[in-house]
């Protein structure tokens, strides 16, 4: 871990990946650079921004100013914020705007927004043209410390989260930490539970620091600021050392195979956000790794402890509409866990801690423990 930058420092993370290799930009008022930079990087480009309607009323207008002031025509697409775009539907909309607009094999798409932007975005220019090259400015901190890096691209499918998608890597992340100011206090929370991650499955040292710190993230300034570019430090050196997920980057998935099928449960509802899913997901991994005999309850009870203090939920309980049917159910989460993409010859892969700060790859996890560890779980008082 290296120390607090000063707050107005903007700070380079480079995604080394030879030929394909690609700044993310992080600070105060970097979106405002984003047309030199786009200027620089490709010279006479024409561009098109995916955003959803929030963000658009917030961050389109300086988005396409900047844009502007560089000499670089636009056109802006639009949709609908929250999950329900990341679909079928989601991708036909974007895919024939992008069309209609004409970008070409040349050009640029700029996604602006959170996760769900960044990912339905990049996939359409995955697939425009057999793929047409794309810029992230995450607006959500959980698009800033995770989704904008590392290319995993997609859409879900009713039956599980991010079932269709590419690998297509950005050229450039412009992560302006002003924009998070607009977020509501909901959202940042769901997108601390993958900054705790980056401590939980590789950095000890951040997490301890996380533990001490985590308020003055919530509050803006260089914690803030530290947060992200640790995180974005730490995915960067997997993601360049093992890009398209074959070994190490199954370990960023911690959390996500309980987490996922939480979600498809509630059917990518506002129910529970992406990072809530991953809360709780995390927290039945540390747990399920203690109930193994890999970590001591006392380091499962440490990462829920943070988790909760930053205001997450942990629990299945905490879910809204608990009780309804396919979520207090084993089997059907079973069933919604078996299409997790890290699935290998029908048998469960579970990325658990061996400490906290050492996240390990479990393949071939028998599902009769998993299932009753989710019993157990289910029957805990509401
Ligand atoms: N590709 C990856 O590596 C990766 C990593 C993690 C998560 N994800 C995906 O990301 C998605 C979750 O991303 P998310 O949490 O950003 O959700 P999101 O994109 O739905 O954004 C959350 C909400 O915040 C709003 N919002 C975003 N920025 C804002 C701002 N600056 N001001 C005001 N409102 C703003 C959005 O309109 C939306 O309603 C999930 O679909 C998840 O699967 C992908
Ligand atoms: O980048 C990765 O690799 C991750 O696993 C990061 C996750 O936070 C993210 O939610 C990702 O989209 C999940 O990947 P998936 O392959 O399980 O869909
Ligand atoms: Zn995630």
């Amino acid at each position: 871990m290296t120390a607090p930058l000063k707050h107005s420092d903007p700070v380079n993370v480079d995604v080394a990946l030879g030929d394909r290799a690609y700044d993310i930009v992080i600070g105060r008022g970097v979106l405002a650079s984003l047309g030199e930079r786009v200027a620089a990087l490709r010279p006479g480009v024409r561009t098109a921004v995916v955003t959803d309607r929030t963000v658009a009323k917030y961050w389109l207008e300086p988005t396409e100013a900047s844009l502007a002031a560089s000499g670089i025509p636009t056109s802006r697409i639009v949709v609908e914020e929250g999950e329900i775009s990341k679909t079928y539907a989601g991708l036909e909309k974007v895919s024939e705007a992008l069309i209609a607009a004409k970008i070409e094999r040349n050009d640029l798409v700029i996604a602006l927004g959170g996760g769900v932007v960044g990912d339905l975005a990049g996939f359409a220019a995955a697939i425009l043209r057999r793929g047409v090259d794309f810029v992230q400015v995450p607006t959500s901190l959980l698009a800033q410390v995770d989704s904008s890096v590392g290319g995993k691209t997609g859409i879900n499918s009713p039956q599980g989260k991010n079932l269709l998608g590419a690998f297509h890597q950005p050229v450039l992340v412009i992560a302006d930490t002003a924009v998070l100011d607009t977020l509501s206090p909901r959202q940042f929370r769901a997108g601390y539970a993958e900054v705790a991650k980056y401590g939980v499955l590789g950095d000890e040292a951040f997490f301890s620091w996380l533990e001490k710190n985590h308020s003055d993230i919530f509050k803006g300034g260089s914690a803030r600021e530290h947060a992200i570019a640790t995180s974005c430090r730490a995915k960067a050196g997997v993601v360049s050392r093992d890009e398209r997920e074959t070994g190490e980057r199954a370990r960023l998935n911690l959390g996500h195979t309980f987490g996922h099928a939480l979600e498809a449960a509630t059917g990518f509802s506002d129910r529970l956000f992406h990072g809530e899913g991953v809360a709780i997901g995390m927290t039945l991994a540390a747990q399920f790794s203690a109930k193994l005999g890999m970590i001591g309850e006392t380091e499962a009870a440490r990462v829920e402890r943070h988790l909760i203090e930053a205001g997450l939920p942990t629990r299945l309980q905490d879910i809204a509409g608990f009780a309804q049917e396919g979520l207090a159910d084993a089997d059907a989460l079973m069933a919604l866990m078996a299409q997790d993409k890290k699935v290998k010859r029908g048998k469960l892969t579970f990325i658990l801690l061996e400490a906290v700060g050492r996240a390990v790859i479990a393949k071939d996890v028998e599902p009769a423990p998993v299932r009753d560890f989710l019993k157990e779980k289910l029957a805990q008082k509401a």
